[in-house]
Order: structure tokens, then C-alpha cells, then sequence
């Protein structure tokens, strides 16, 4: 019986907290997967412990602190599974004890803080402008992070480096950005020190971990005769690329294999046009098509064929020295087609606009600049549409415009949904023609609740 077995804690697997010295917005499975597993194999993790605040809930925190933040990854391969359990992460908080937040981003011995808040949380902290004039304790993370950041300053604290972890082009400036324009809201003189104090580090992440099961639970259990409540599977690949100044320290992750580097670009197109981009067509092409998962939608010639010739025009625009595109897309296939790991494309699905606006328009713009129609990626937005038009309930952060745009019909309904991708290329009808005659191509169907169910973010 399960419940007989101890629960996972720092007695069942000791290990000594390390100090402090990284704060994390966005405890989710997949910063436990990644930046969780790379700070556990760095050569100086007993320096280095993480302080991991959740988005939204409490529920990741109140599971973790009971383990006294260990939890296992398990390393899912087409041959079978690896159990390991990670102790870097030293502290588990409700991401509303913005208190705590604040104390620890204002310690000096605070260095590192990582984000992995998704997509779409880097364009809607501008509520909080208005909470912090107030002196109120704000919503978002990056508005939280800002009052971390006025408390650091305030107490001289010096320097730190701020690490966006998210699935976004030009990650580190996109949250320079996001959290400069909130500083200023507030305090023009807080956005002055953020400016000159705090370096935004851009990432290229990568590990496919989808959302643990009960099964997943229950293996655990079964396996390494303890109870963990938080677990999370991932594929064996992993990959982080950094770039950008750490002027108070960090883990020697590249122990790990974390590679740093000057120029980030051509690694983050290669990641979010590659495996991203296949991922969204997969997405939508494939619940269209009745699949599931993504190893479902990849064994179905028709995804495959629209996610290799995407691949084919996004290649042409993908250079850099070492990039390997032929042996990536290779190892592609072969991590999208583990059967064993089962990720739901419904989950990610979710936030279509934020997506293709960095998956399917660099490359549309690209093909179309080079004299070429960019029907591959063309493609990508005609599923979403097609997928939308059935599924309107889809989470996005521009639902009440993808409904608005459901309204209409034909070619208006179809320039509308591209405008929330890209308003110039809405205007030009024969991008609007080719959408609207590829997602001719691929019906309109209703997707299986179980399949919306699971997209449900956490
Ligand atoms: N899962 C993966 O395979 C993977 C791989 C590479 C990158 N990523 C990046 O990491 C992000 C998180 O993925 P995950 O698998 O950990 O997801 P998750 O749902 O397990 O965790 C996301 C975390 O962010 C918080 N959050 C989500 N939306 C928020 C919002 N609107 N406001 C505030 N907080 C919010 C959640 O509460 C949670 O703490 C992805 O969006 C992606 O950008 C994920
Ligand atoms: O919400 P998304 O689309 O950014 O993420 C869902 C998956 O595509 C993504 O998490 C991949 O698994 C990941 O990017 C692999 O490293």
C-alpha cells in the first residue's frame, strides 16, 4: 500500500540545504525539470539553493514545502525510466507571499532570479501599475518582481541577473522591457536603477516535459518505495543556451551542459521555429485530426509532412556556425515520437497568439522577402484558425478578439485572426487568400473535452 511508504522529505533522502542564492517565479514542471536539474549538477551546488514561487495557486508550494522541496525527476526514454531526486530546491512559497518575495529578492546574497511564468504573463503586468502607486501588493509575477527589485535597491543591495526561461525570441530583452515599463509606471528613478543594476540574461531552454499524471504518481511510488506528490517526468535531452552578464554569480551550470554564449539568436530560432513551431502545427493539425498527443499527430503522414515542410522554410533562414539543422531536425524526430512520454497537445495548444507571433510570422516574413509564398508557415496560422473556429474557448490572452473574429466569416474572419498576429501582413489579401485556402484543407471539427480538460493550465 502506498500509503504506508514515507513521504519524500530530507530524512527519506537526506541531502543539506544549500543557502539561498536563487529566486524562481513560475514553479511549475518544468522549471523542476530544467533549471531545478541544472543547479542540482552543478559542480558547486552546496553554494547555490533555489527559492521557488509559484504564478497563480499555492498548490505547487504546499506539496513541495511538505517534501521540504525534493521531488524526482523521472527520465522517460523510449527504453524505460530513471528515477532521481533533486534537492536544489531549498525553499517552496506561495507566489502571494509577496513579503517573502521581497525580503529575498532585496538580499544581497540573492544573485539569480529565473522566470518560467509562460508566454503570455510578459504582456499583461501593466495592471499592476496601478497597485503599486497604491503601495498594494501586486498580482502578476513581473509586478512582483518590481517591488522585489525597488526593496533591493532601496536596502543597496547591489547588482543581480534576471533570467527569463520562457519559450519567447529574445527572452532577456522582452523582460527587460516588460519590467523597465512597469518601473517607470511607478518610479521613474527605480526604472533608472533597474537600467544600470540588473542584467537581463536571454536563454534558449529546452526539455519536453508535459504534465505529470496520477500515474506518474503511482510509479514513483511503486518504484523508489516513497511517496512524492511532485514529480516530474521529462525526456532525457536537455538543453540551455545563455547569453548575458551575471554580475553577482551563478551555479557553474555548464557542468551541467549549459552552454554560454555571445550571440543567442541562432540557437532561440532554431529552438522556437524548429521544435516550437512543429509543436504548434502538431498542436492544431493534430486535435483536428483526432490525435492527442504528440507522438500520436507525428505518426500521421499529413502532420508530418506539414511539420517537415515548415522545418524546410524555416532551415533556409537558420545560419550560424555549428547549428547542426540537418542532425537537430534528425533528433527531433526521434524526441517527438517517444510514445512513452505522453504530452498532450492541448497544453500546448494554449496561447496561440502570443506563439505564432514567434513560430510561424519570422519565417512567413522571411519566405516571402526571399520571392517565396511561406505556405509551410502559412499553414501553421490556417490550423490555428480552423482549430479556433471549432474551439473557441481556447485559453489565449486575446480571447475576447479570437471570439470577436469567430464572428465573422471567410477572408474577414481569417485577416482578423492575423491581424492579432501580425497587423501589416493581415492587410495584404493574398496572405489572407493562401490562409483561408489552407485551412480549407482541414476541417473545422470539435475537439474532445478530455483533450481540452487536460490543457487546463495549472
Ligand atoms: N514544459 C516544457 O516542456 C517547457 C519546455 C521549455 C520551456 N518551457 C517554458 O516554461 C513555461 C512553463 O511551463 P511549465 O511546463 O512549467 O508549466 P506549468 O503550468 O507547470 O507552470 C507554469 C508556472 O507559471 C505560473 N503561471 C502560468 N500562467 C501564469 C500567469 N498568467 N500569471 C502568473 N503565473 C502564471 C503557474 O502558476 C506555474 O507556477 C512554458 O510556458 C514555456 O515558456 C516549458
Ligand atoms: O507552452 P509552450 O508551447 O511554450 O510549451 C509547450 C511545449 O511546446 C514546450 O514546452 C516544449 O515541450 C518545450 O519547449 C521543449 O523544450
Amino acid at each position: 500500500m502506498t500509503t504506508e511508504l514515507p513521504r519524500l522529505n530530507r530524512d527519506v533522502a537526506p541531502d543539506r540545504r544549500a543557502p539561498v542564492r536563487i529566486v524562481h517565479l513560475g514553479l511549475g514542471a518544468f522549471h523542476r525539470s530544467h533549471q531545478a536539474w541544472f543547479t542540482q549538477h552543478a559542480g558547486d551546488a552546496g553554494e547555490w539553493g533555489i527559492a521557488s514561487f509559484t504564478g497563480r495557486r499555492p498548490d505547487a508550494a504546499e506539496v513541495l514545502a511538505a517534501q521540504d522541496g525534493l521531488f524526482t525527476v523521472v527520465e522517460r526514454s523510449d527504453s524505460g525510466d530513471t528515477f532521481e531526486v533533486v534537492g536544489s530546491i531549498v525553499e517552496a512559497v506561495d507566489g502571494a507571499n509577496v513579503d517573502r518575495l521581497v525580503e529575498l529578492v532585496a538580499a544581497p546574497q540573492t544573485a539569480v532570479v529565473t522566470l518560467t511564468i509562460t508566454e503570455a504573463a510578459y504582456g499583461f503586468a501593466a495592471d499592476d501599475v496601478t497597485l503599486l502607486r497604491a503601495g498594494e501588493k501586486p498580482t502578476t509575477p513581473l509586478g512582483r518582481l518590481v517591488l522585489g527589485l525597488a526593496a533591493r535597491r532601496d536596502s543597496d543591495a547591489g547588482s543581480l541577473a534576471v533570467v527569463s526561461c520562457d519559450n519567447l525570441s529574445d527572452n532577456g530583452n522582452v523582460a527587460r522591457r516588460a519590467v523597465a515599463d512597469l518601473a517607470r509606471g511607478v518610479d521613474a528613478g527605480l526604472a533608472d536603477w533597474i537600467d544600470t543594476s540588473v542584467s537581463f540574461v536571454s536563454t534558449s531552454v529546452d526539455r519536453i516535459t508535459p504534465r505529470t499524471t496520477p500515474e506518474d504518481v503511482a510509479l514513483v511510488s511503486e518504484r523508489c518505495r516513497y511517496r512524492d506528490a511532485a514529480p516530474v517526468v521529462a525526456e532525457p535531452f536537455r538543453n540551455w543556451v545563455l547569453s548575458g552578464d551575471f554580475p553577482a554569480g551563478r551555479p557553474r551550470w555548464e557542468d551541467a551542459g549549459a552552454v554560454f554564449v555571445d550571440h543567442i539568436e541562432p540557437y532561440e530560432n532554431r529552438k522556437l521555429w524548429l521544435l516550437n513551431g512543429a509543436h504548434s502545427i502538431l498542436a492544431y493539425a493534430g486535435q483536428l485530426r483526432g490525435h492527442t498527443t504528440v507522438a500520436e499527430a507525428l505518426a500521421d503522414p499529413v502532420c508530418l509532412q506539414a511539420v517537415e515542410e515548415f522545418w524546410d522554410e524555416a532551415s533556409r533562414h537558420l545560419d550560424g556556425d555549428g547549428l547542426g539543422i540537418p542532425e537537430y531536425r534528425a533528433a527531433l524526430l526521434d524526441r517527438f515520437g517517444n510514445s512513452r512520454i505522453a504530452h498532450h497537445l492541448a497544453q500546448i495548444a494554449t496561447d496561440a497568439s502570443t506563439k505564432l507571433r514567434m513560430r510561424a510570422i519570422p519565417v512567413l516574413r522571411a519566405e516571402r522577402e526571399a520571392g517565396r509564398s511561406g505556405e509551410a508557415a502559412a499553414r501553421m496560422i490556417a490550423v490555428w484558425a480552423s482549430f479556433v473556429g471549432a474551439n473557441p474557448g481556447l485559453q489565449d490572452p486575446q480571447s475576447d478578439a479570437v471570439a470577436e473574429a469567430n464572428n465573422l466569416a471567410g477572408g474577414e474572419r481569417i485577416a482578423s485572426l492575423l491581424a492579432l498576429l501580425d497587423a501589416e501582413l493581415a492587410l495584404e489579401p493574398a496572405i489572407v487568400k493562401l490562409v483561408e485556402d489552407l485551412s480549407a484543407g482541414f476541417e473545422r471539427a470539435e475537439v474532445p473535452a478530455r483533450a481540452t480538460a487536460s490543457g487546463t493550465a495549472a
